[in-house]
């Protein structure tokens, strides 16, 4: 690779990380050679060289690979021996703690850099912008929220709180919301860090005795966002600084954004007085994802695999069964795609139905639904409006038969029984009856845009 093609490496680079990122960790990194699919560079400080590789480097091989090099691994080597004491770049000023602690983003490291020691700052993940957030029914909301607030106009509504379950999307959204802002708005001084860093910031200040310090530095931010916001449930002291600073905040028409897993109301042992706090913007859920959302966040996530896996075939259908079959988070999907991709890629096979089954085992059936034959059959007749004795006994009319064989076959597409055990809720019936059914209803869908229709609510209906 020539220096010239780093060049251009970096102008993709700087899209895809954000200005502030790409100046204070990219830019530094002189490109020295390419060479048995090791990338070297060369960086000012060791520390830069660490953090770099850590943060960015996946980021980075995976932009040089596109330009057809082979990158296999990303070197960092300091440019003249030992590390230079001084002058350090203005990121590093502001890098985390060795302790472990991950620390707050700083987007504009120059007017923080004298306290340094108390807001030291980590990335925000370059893959979270709202470019890959996909957008369905139950995140448009939210979407639509962190959008606005994103674009750094008046404050509308103060704090903008993001709930939601485990790997719903929250923590993507607020650092896309950092991300749009750090480069709209580069003037803001815009500060993530999650409840937990907070509190660990908080009392490092109290040790130390630097809590003016540290109010002032919490003070003078002008977009403040905390993520998983439920974790000082129960602190008391660090609760009582977080009530502080959130006013001092609102007081002076900055932004807050907050995010936990539940509704303001519902967090245990927070105080009421911040409860109410919390509930006087904006709340907005991110629900449960839908199968449409699952598929379109598969659909997305897979041309990243296929960058990186291009002769990988995929066979028809393999999303759609995912994106059926793995309803709990999103994370759990992403992660189940790129075990995919690497396992096809190792056996060197076509991804088929039988290899997903094969390398997923574990977390399909973790993640099986909860969704009941007994559910099915209820939903069912309802649906047709006939009684539910009608449908398991033995009546042939077509009236209750037709509806039956519905029920049979979203039993099978829904629940992991096997065949004689659907055949025995189904007041016995032997499994070929049950296959037949499963067959025929397969058919029909194919043929009948009713029939289709019908599967089509009744399965929103039992995965809602
Ligand atoms: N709508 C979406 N589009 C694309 N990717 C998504 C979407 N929702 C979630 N993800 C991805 O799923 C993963 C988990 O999301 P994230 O970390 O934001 O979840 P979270 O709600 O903060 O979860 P937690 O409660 O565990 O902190 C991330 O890799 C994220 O990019």
């Amino acid at each position: 690779m020539t220096q010239e093609q780093w060049g251009q490496v970096q102008q993709t680079l700087l899209q895809t990380v954000g200005r502030n990122n790409f100046k204070n960790w990219i830019e530094p990194l002189q490109f020295d050679n390419l060479s048995d699919g090791v990338a070297t560079f060369h960086v000012p400080t060791s520390f830069l060289g660490n953090y770099v590789s850590q943060n960015f480097g996946d980021v980075i091989r995976y932009q040089m690979s596109a330009t057809g090099a082979d990158v296999r691994r990303v070197r960092f080597e300091v440019a003249d021996g030992p590390a230079k004491p001084s002058p350090k770049p203005a990121a590093e000023r502001a890098a985390p703690a060795t302790n472990g602690q991950a620390g707050p983003v700083v987007h504009s490291p120059a007017r923080t850099a004298p306290r340094d020691d108390l807001l030291p700052a980590a990335p925000l993940d370059p893959r979270f912008t709202f470019d890959s957030f996909v957008v369905g029914k139950p995140n448009e909301l939210a979407h639509a929220a962190a959008r606005r607030v994103a674009e750094g106009g008046a404050v509308t509504f103060n704090p903008l709180f993001l709930y939601g379950g485990v790997g719903l999307g929250k923590t993507h959204l607020m650092h896309a919301i950092a991300h749009e802002l750090s480069s709209r708005r580069p003037d803001l001084n815009v500060v993530y860090l999650s409840a937990e860093q907070f509190m660990y910031r908080f009392v490092q200040a109290l040790r130390d005795r630097k809590m003016m310090d540290f109010k002032e530095l919490f003070r003078s931010v002008d977009v403040l966002m905390v993520d998983d916001v439920q974790f000082i449930a129960g602190k008391e002291s660090t609760q009582e600084e977080f009530f502080h600073t959130f006013n001092a905040l609102v007081d002076q028409n900055r932004q807050i954004i907050i995010s936990a897993d539940r509704a303001p109301g519902e967090i245990k042992d927070l105080e009421d007085r911040i409860k109410s706090r919390l509930q006087c913007g904006l709340v907005v859920d991110l629900h449960p994802t839908d199968y449409e959302l699952r598929l379109g966040i598969l659909q997305s996530k897979v041309e990243i695999q296929r960058a990186q896996y291009p002769d990988l075939v995929l066979a028809d259908g393999v999303l759609e069964f995912l994106a059926h079959r793995i309803s709990t988070n999103v994370r759990v999907l992403e992660g189940a795609l790129t075990r995919l991709f690497a396992f096809a890629s190792l056996v060197g096979r076509e991804i088929t139905h039988e290899l997903t089954q094969d390398c997923l085992a574990d977390v399909l059936r973790a993640s099986e639904r909860k969704i009941t034959v007994e559910e099915i059959q209820r939903k069912v007749s309802e649906h047709y409006n006939i009684r539910l004795s009608d449908m398991i006994g033995p009546k042939r009319l077509r009236n209750f038969a037709r509806p039956r064989q519905v029920a049979m076959y979203l039993c099978k597409q829904l629940t992991s029984r096997s065949l004689p055990e659907i055949g025995r809720h189904f007041g016995g019936r032997d499994h070929t009856t049950i296959m037949h059914g499963v067959r025929r209803i397969e058919e029909l869908r194919a043929q009948d845009g009713q029939i289709a229709e019908d599967l089509e609510l009744l399965r929103r209906t039992l995965e809602a």
